[in-house]
């Protein structure tokens, strides 16, 4: 079973006055990921689609997303999955690909129809793309690793790019996901923000009660939204995206817009966040 939501892009003199059910509704997407189903939200920032397919020890087939306007999802697209279950596989060209948790795939434009199966909790991500390129597995070992932030500042965290210039090319998307050190509770922090691109964020590997105060919003206008485990969070071009959890969590980040340099974010200085 297939379901998409369609959420619209907000403007940041209206997203100020929104209330918490208002930041909810626009920028979260809650129950991505439900046994047996592949639910998706097909975003109008730079169309990034995201979502979530479970296919609980059966087999889920993505092809016609009506709301693409192609015969098949990937005939204009590209799309970043990452495996953040236990293992799984993803078909797609008469290709069958493993993915073990923690595990990414690429899938070009042009590539077809894509299956998922077996205990895989599979994360979606899809960007328009212009050409047609190479489907490739990246294992976390063959991920480019950065190491940010330290303990004395609660945001000492390793960021893995996988999809990432650096280590395979792709057209718009880039992704990959950042693990918080022991004791460190802080993502993303300092702040910034990218004019040139959109981003969402999912995270996971947490446990049932813990929370992620999620900060977005201009910088001189920030907010917050509570989030849980497997939510996903879509930030405007024009927003901070920062969170502080009350247990551990990794969250994944992708992108899509104008450039695919990941260092191109305008940095706010901590004295110039309301
Ligand atoms: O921990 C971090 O810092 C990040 O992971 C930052 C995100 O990747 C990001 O926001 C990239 O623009
Ligand atoms: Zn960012």
């Amino acid at each position: 079973m297939l379901t998409v939501k369609t959420v619209h892009a907000v403007n940041a003199d209206h997203a100020k006055g929104m209330d918490t059910q208002a930041l909810r509704d626009n920028f979260l997407s809650e129950g991505l990921f439900s046994e047996g189903e592949i639910r998706l939200t097909y975003t109008h920032y730079d169309r990034m689609i995201v979502g979530g397919a479970v296919p609980n020890g059966g087999s889920l087939l993505l092809d016609e997303v009506k709301e693409c306007g192609t015969p098949s999802i990937l005939d204009r697209r590209e799309m970043g999955i990452v495996n953040i279950g236990d293992s799984g596989s993803v078909s797609c060209a008469g290709v069958d690909y493993s993915l073990d948790h923690g595990d990414v795939l690429y899938l070009p434009k042009g590539a077809g129809a894509v299956t998922f199966a077996g205990q895989g909790r599979f994360y979606i991500t899809s960007a328009p793309a212009h050409k047609e390129l190479e489907a490739k597995l990246i294992k976390i070992e063959d991920a480019k690793s950065v190491h940010m932030g330290a303990p004395e500042t609660s945001n000492e965290r390793t960021i893995y790019q996988f999809i990432h210039p650096l280590v395979m090319e792709s057209c718009q998307l880039i992704l990959g996901y950042t693990k918080l050190h022991q004791g460190s509770v802080w993502n993303t922090m300092p702040a910034h923000v990218h004019d040139r691109r959109m981003e969402a964020y999912c995270y996971f590997g947490m446990e049932e009660s813990t929370r992620v105060m999620h900060f977005m919003g201009e910088p001189n206008e920030t907010r917050h939204m509570v989030l849980k485990n497997e939510d996903v969070v879509v930030s405007p071009p024009w927003s901070i995206h920062a969170g502080a959890g009350v247990g551990s969590y990794t969250f994944i980040w992708a992108m899509a817009g104008d450039n695919v340099d990941y260092t191109d974010m305008d940095f706010i200085a901590m004295e110039d966040l309301r």
